[in-house]
């Protein structure tokens, strides 16, 4: 089906409020305001729109279906609000891909700046064209590994780091231990089968070794039957035995 030709905006506008007025029902009150802003709902929009028309050329998700993705990868995205994580200064994003869940959080959180670390060159142009398109104004792309970017990526810089379906949990600790900031947190989607991760031998040590905490928290999608999870790492700022090497070197 040819979504993108009837697609506009603001012919959209009504389905991703509605669609977000039945999700603030299962935020905690003080998250709520976050996504009922006009600016908030029409960013989604716009959002949703140049996914669906560059899908048409671009294998961007399976589905590009605005109805599909509010009610799954929006909300997922969205899952931090769920859990009442705080907004941070500073997010990076690893692997962002078709823009998610750097999208949805830099829309729910606009004094966060945010950073879209993809790989693919085709993907990270398609989030270069988000920036000024939905807009995003404190958002930037870096293309490229995210473990290959010493000078566009600072160290210690990112009060929270997120990755959702980019790598094995041990892979994405790696790559974010340089870059997180002194108590910053690693936020990662899982679903029950990938905790199995959190046991991995190599794992466990990096995570004695560093002084880091996991935290795993259930959180329900409203009309989703299975429970998903938040893992979240968290680094002891003074007992840091963080490294700052890279790619392995
Ligand atoms: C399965 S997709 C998930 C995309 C998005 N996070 C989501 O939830 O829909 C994984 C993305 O991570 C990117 N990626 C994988 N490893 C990466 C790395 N080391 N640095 C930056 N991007 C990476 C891939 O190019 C791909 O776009």
């Amino acid at each position: 089906m040819d979504i993108a030709g009837k697609l506009d905006p603001t012919r959209l506008l009504p389905v991703v409020r509605k669609s977000m007025n039945d999700f603030a029902a299962a935020l905690p009150v003080g998250e709520r305001p976050a996504i009922s802003t006009d600016t908030f709902c029409a960013g989604l929009a716009s959002f949703l729109t140049m996914l669906a028309q560059t899908n048409e050329v671009m294998n961007l998700t399976s589905d590009a279906d605005p109805g599909h993705l509010l009610a799954t990868h929006i909300r997922d995205s969205l899952a931090p609000l769920l859990v009442g994580l705080e907004s941070p200064h500073s997010l990076l994003d690893i692997g962002t891909g078709g823009g998610f869940p750097a999208v949805p959080l830099a829309l729910a959180w606009p004094t966060t700046t945010v950073t879209m670390s993809e790989s693919i060159g085709k993907k990270a142009h398609f989030l270069e064209s988000l920036v000024g398109g939905v807009p995003l104004p404190g958002a930037r792309v870096v293309h490229g590994r995210v473990e290959d970017h010493a000078s566009a990526l600072p160290e210690r810089a990112f009060d929270m780091i997120t990755a959702r379906s980019v790598a094995h949990i041990a892979t994405i600790l790696q790559y974010a231990l340089p870059l997180l900031a002194s108590n910053g947190r690693l936020v990662l989607w899982k679903g029950e089968k990938d905790l199995a991760e959190l046991q991995d031998p190599p794992f466990v040590a990096t995570l004695h070794r560093v002084h880091c905490t996991a935290t795993v928290l259930d959180y329900a999608l409203p009309g989703v039957e299975r429970n998903s999870k938040l893992v979240i790492l968290q680094v002891t700022p003074t007992l840091s035995g963080r490294s700052s090497r890279r790619n392995g070197s």
